[in-house]
C-alpha cells in the first residue's frame, strides 16, 4: 500500500507500519494492516526495516540478549519514521520499554510447534539429525527422543526447511504459525500437541506496538485487540518474567481459556532433557498476570531456577 501523508491531520494521513523484510514479517504486518484498514477505513503503508537479527550470523542463543528483532523497529518508532510496528510476541523482551506500548494483541494463530520432514518424531531412526536453534525445543525434544542428534540452526524458515530438502537434516522444528504465514504448512509431518511440547510464551501471537505518547493511535489500534489472547499471553509472559528468563531459555508456557477459566501450564527443562519442572494452574483471566507469576514462583520453589542456570557455563 502507498499514499501521500496529508499534512498534520493525524485523523487522515496514511499510517506507516514498520516491518522486518522477511516473508513471515511482511505477511503478518500486511494482515494487520489490511484488518486495520477494513475496521477503521485508515490507509496503511508498509515500511521495510532491516534488523540486527536479520543480518547477524551469530547463533541467536549466543547473542546473550533478547529482542534482536525488536530493537530496530522500536528505534524507528521513537525516531518517528514509522507510526506503529507488528512484532511476533514471543520475540518481545518481557521487560517493558516505557517509550512504547502494546496497543493491541490480535487473535492468536496456531501456538504449536511443528516438525517439518519426511516422518513423525516417533518414526525417526536413532541418530537422525534434527535441526532447531531453540534450547526450549531441544530440551523438550530430548525428553521425547533422547536418541536423536539435535543440530543448532538459524536463518529464516526457508533456509531451515532447505536443510531437510537437501538431506543435511532429517527434520527441523519450527512454529506452526510462522509456517502458515509463509505458506509452508503443507510440509509439516507432525504438529506437536501443546501438552507434549510446550510452546514459547506468546508463540503464534502478535503484538501491535506504538509510541506511548501517541494517544490517538493507541485508541485507534485498540480495535485490533482480542482480550482472550491478551490474557493468555500475559499469563505466559508473567511466567517468563518471574523466572527472569529470556526468549532463548528452555521455558515453555501455554495458556488458554475455556470461556470462563484461564488454564496455564509451564515448564522449565534442563537442556540435556534429563530433568524438568512442570506445573499447571487455573484462574480468572482478569488475574492473568498473578496466575503466571504465582505459577513461576511455585516452579522456582521446585528448583526451576537451578535447571535454567545449568544451561550457561
Ligand atoms: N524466533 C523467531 C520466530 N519468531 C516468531 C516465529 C514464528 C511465529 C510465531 O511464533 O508467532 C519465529 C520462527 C519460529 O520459531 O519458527
Amino acid at each position: 500500500m502507498s499514499g501521500e501523508a496529508v499534512g498534520l491531520d493525524t485523523g487522515r494521513r496514511v499510517l506507516r507500519l514498520g516491518t522486518r523484510r522477511s516473508l513471515m514479517a511482511t505477511t503478518q504486518s500486511g494482515q494487520v494492516a489490511d484488518r486495520l484498514t477494513a475496521l477503521t477505513g485508515r490507509p496503511v503503508e508498509l515500511v521495510g526495516v532491516t534488523t540486527f537479527g536479520d543480518v547477524t550470523k551469530t547463533h541467536l542463543a549466543q547473542l546473550g540478549g533478547t529482542g534482536v528483532f525488536v530493537s530496530a523497529l522500536r528505534d524507528k518508532l521513537i525516531e518517528g519514521e514509522i507510526d506503529f510496528a507488528v512484532h511476533s510476541l514471543k520475540d518481545l523482551p518481557t521487560k517493558p520499554d516505557p517509550r512504547v506500548v502494546i496497543a493491541a494483541i490480535p487473535p492468536r494463530d496456531d501456538a504449536r510447534d511443528a516438525l517439518v520432514g519426511s516422518a513423525k518424531l516417533a518414526d525417526l531412526a536413532p541418530g537422525d539429525r534434527v535441526g532447531t536453534g531453540s534450547p526450549r525445543r531441544v530440551a523438550q525434544l530430548r525428553m521425547l527422543r533422547p536418541d536423536l542428534e539435535y543440530v543448532p540452526i538459524r536463518g529464516n524458515a526457508d533456509t531451515r526447511i532447505g536443510k531437510v530438502t537437501s538431506g543435511e537434516l532429517r527434520a527441523v522444528v519450527l512454529a506452526a504459525a510462522g509456517l502458515g504465514r509463509i505458506g509452508r504448512d503443507a510440509e509439516v509431518a507432525q504438529f506437536f500437541d501443546v501438552a507434549e511440547m510446550l510452546p514459547a510464551p506468546g508463540q503464534g501471537a502478535l503484538a501491535v506496538e506504538c509510541r506511548a505518547d501517541d494517544t490517538a493511535l493507541i485508541e485507534l489500534l485498540a480495535v485490533l485487540d482480542e482480550p482472550r489472547t491478551r490474557a493468555a499471553v500475559v499469563a505466559e509472559r508473567a511466567v517468563l518474567a518471574t523466572l527472569e528468563a529470556g526468549c532463548s531459555a528452555p521455558v515453555g508456557a501455554y495458556a488458554a481459556d475455556d470461556g470462563h477459566i484461564l488454564n496455564l501450564t509451564a515448564t522449565v527443562v534442563a537442556i540435556d532433557g534429563t530433568r524438568s519442572v512442570r506445573k499447571s494452574t487455573a484462574g480468572d483471566p482478569a488475574a492473568a498476570m498473578e496466575l503466571g507469576r504465582d505459577l513461576a514462583t511455585a516452579m522456582i520453589a521446585e528448583g526451576a531456577g537451578t535447571l535454567m542456570g545449568e544451561r550457561t557455563h
